[in-house]
């Protein structure tokens, strides 16, 4: 399943993004100096904010005037935006209901999930009796239970460190095996680990998928000096 930006503009005050490209199913990172359009980028897929001009297309259906409910999006920010009063299964159950009336098979699917990100025994806890790393699984739980098809990632695991950072990519990779993945980062390792593609954004201009090593290992001059 592909993500098509067909003609794309999107203009925020002087600022302007603009994409015409194909993603193609698989993990993919998105590079680019600060303020270069990221972010924006993002919002524009998960539907926080609409394109002046141009479609979005999802396995060749016309998304550009979905909700961000309707589309099939998950999303998973740096600030995980866990519920502190509610218990681990809570939090992860709200992926599949917002009012938490879980049917037996739901919880079943809640207990699975918790299992499948190594966070099985902590269900009745609360986030602040986690760990970071515990809490970023949590949020990872709650995104795939939701189980659509493209992730949008902001920097998911930037709070930790990077032994359980590098852990968390890992298992990310093997868990959204099946998923079209854009993975903003700042850290050309994370993006060299996790994205096979980076999709490289320069002064609002979002470019197509290129194999991540070899753009890494030679930059384009404002990418280079933003890497440093
Ligand atoms: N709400 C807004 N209204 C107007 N302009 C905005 C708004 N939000 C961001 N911008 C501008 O849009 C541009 C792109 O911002 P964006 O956050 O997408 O960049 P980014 O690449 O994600 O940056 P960073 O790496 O620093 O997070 C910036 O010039 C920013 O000043």
């Amino acid at each position: 399943m592909t993500l098509e930006f067909r003609d794309i503009l999107l203009r925020q005050d002087d600022f302007q993004l603009t994409a015409d490209l194909t993603v193609p199913q698989g993990r993919h990172a998105v590079i680019g100096a600060s303020g270069s359009g990221k972010s924006t980028l993002l919002a524009l897929v998960a539907g926080f904010l609409a394109p002046t001009k141009g479609r979005l297309i999802w396995d060749g259906q016309d998304i550009t005037d979905m909700t961000p409910g309707q589309r099939p999006v998950s999303i998973l920010f740096q600030h995980h935006n866990l519920f502190p009063h509610l218990t681990v299964k809570q939090n992860v159950g709200m992926g599949l209901r917002p009012n938490l009336r879980l049917d037996r098979d739901q919880q079943r699917r809640v207990m699975q999930v918790l299992d499948h990100v190594g966070l099985s025994g902590t269900q009745d806890r609360r986030p602040a009796a986690l760990s970071g790393g515990q809490q970023s699984r949590v949020a990872l739980a709650r995104v795939l239970l939701r189980a659509r098809p493209l992730l949008l990632l902001d920097e998911p695991f930037a709070a930790l460190g990077p032994a359980l950072k590098s852990e968390m990519l890992t298992l990310l990779a093997q868990v959204a095996s099946d998923t079209t993945v854009l993975m903003v980062t700042h850290d050309p390792a994370d993006a060299r680990a996790f994205a096979p593609d980076t999709l490289l954004v320069e002064d609002g201009a979002v470019h197509a998928p290129r194999p991540t090593g070899p753009l890494l290992d030679d930059p384009p001059p404002g990418l280079r000096a933003y890497l440093g």
